[in-house]
């Protein structure tokens, strides 16, 4: 019989945000439990690719979450509340044509869509709203492009009607996890809405205060 020889400190998720203070909000959630190794990508899709690749090949993990703050969609998340992703999607990963965009998929050169794992994701929501949090299961973007205007945001809402966030490296993240054939997760605090730039207008704050809630979920979950 082969056994696991990792012991009960060894982590066996590992945690990938882009910033530092994404990384801290979520640490102080976890409040030192052993399970976790938090890792930080930079930002956008091909430094989180090439980042998780790195942790991945350096260690043995169970599982894989990009976890951060993102823009919500207008009526879909609002400011401060929690999305967890129902599908990982590349948004802008494909060709423009005169008769709109055309994903990869449609091109026949691979898919720009990857799977998060459907039980820890339900049950991550689960604690969420045990917590009395407000949170969606959703389709989450990702581009490299943080979207600033009207025309883009209305093209996403036409092109993806059930996205609930756009953030920049949950397709990276994904895409190295299947590479490696290790479960995924995506999970978001929304710092701002989607649409004309306003940076002033975003909470940071509240939205980190949102991710060190998803932190302690994250250990109910895996408790
Ligand atoms: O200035 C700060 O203190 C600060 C603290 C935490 C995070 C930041 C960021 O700027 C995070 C960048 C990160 O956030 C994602 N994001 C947030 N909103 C959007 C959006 O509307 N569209 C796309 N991405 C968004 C993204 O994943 C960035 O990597 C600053």
């Amino acid at each position: 019989m082969i056994r696991d020889q990792r012991d009960s400190t060894t982590p066996s998720i590992l945690i990938m945000t882009s910033v530092a203070a994404e990384k801290e909000a979520i640490e102080r959630g976890l409040s030192g439990s052993s399970q976790f190794q938090v890792a930080l990508t930079g930002v956008g899709p091909a430094k989180a690719a090439a980042r998780t690749a790195t942790e991945l090949a350096a260690r043995t993990y169970q599982y894989v979450i990009n976890a951060g703050v993102a823009g919500g969609f207008s009526g879909k998340a609002d400011i401060t509340s929690i999305v967890v992703a129902s599908r990982i999607i590349a948004a802008d990963l494909g060709s423009e044509s005169v008769d709109g965009f055309l994903p990869v998929d449609q091109l026949g050169l691979g898919s720009s869509e990857i799977k998060p794992d459907r039980s820890k994701s339900t049950e991550l929501v689960k604690r969420l709203e045990d917590m009395n949090a407000t949170v969606t299961l959703a389709p989450v973007l990702t581009l490299a492009t943080v979207t600033g205007t009207q025309k883009t945001t209305n093209e996403l809402t036409s092109r993806f009607p059930d996205a609930a966030a756009e953030a920049m490296e949950g397709h990276g993240v994904a895409t190295a996890a299947e590479l490696a054939q290790i479960p995924v997760l995506e999970v978001r605090t929304i710092s701002n809405q989607v649409g004309p730039r306003d940076r002033d207008a975003w909470q940071i704050k509240e939205a980190l205060q949102a991710l060190e809630r998803v932190g302690r979920a994250l250990t109910e979950v895996w408790s």
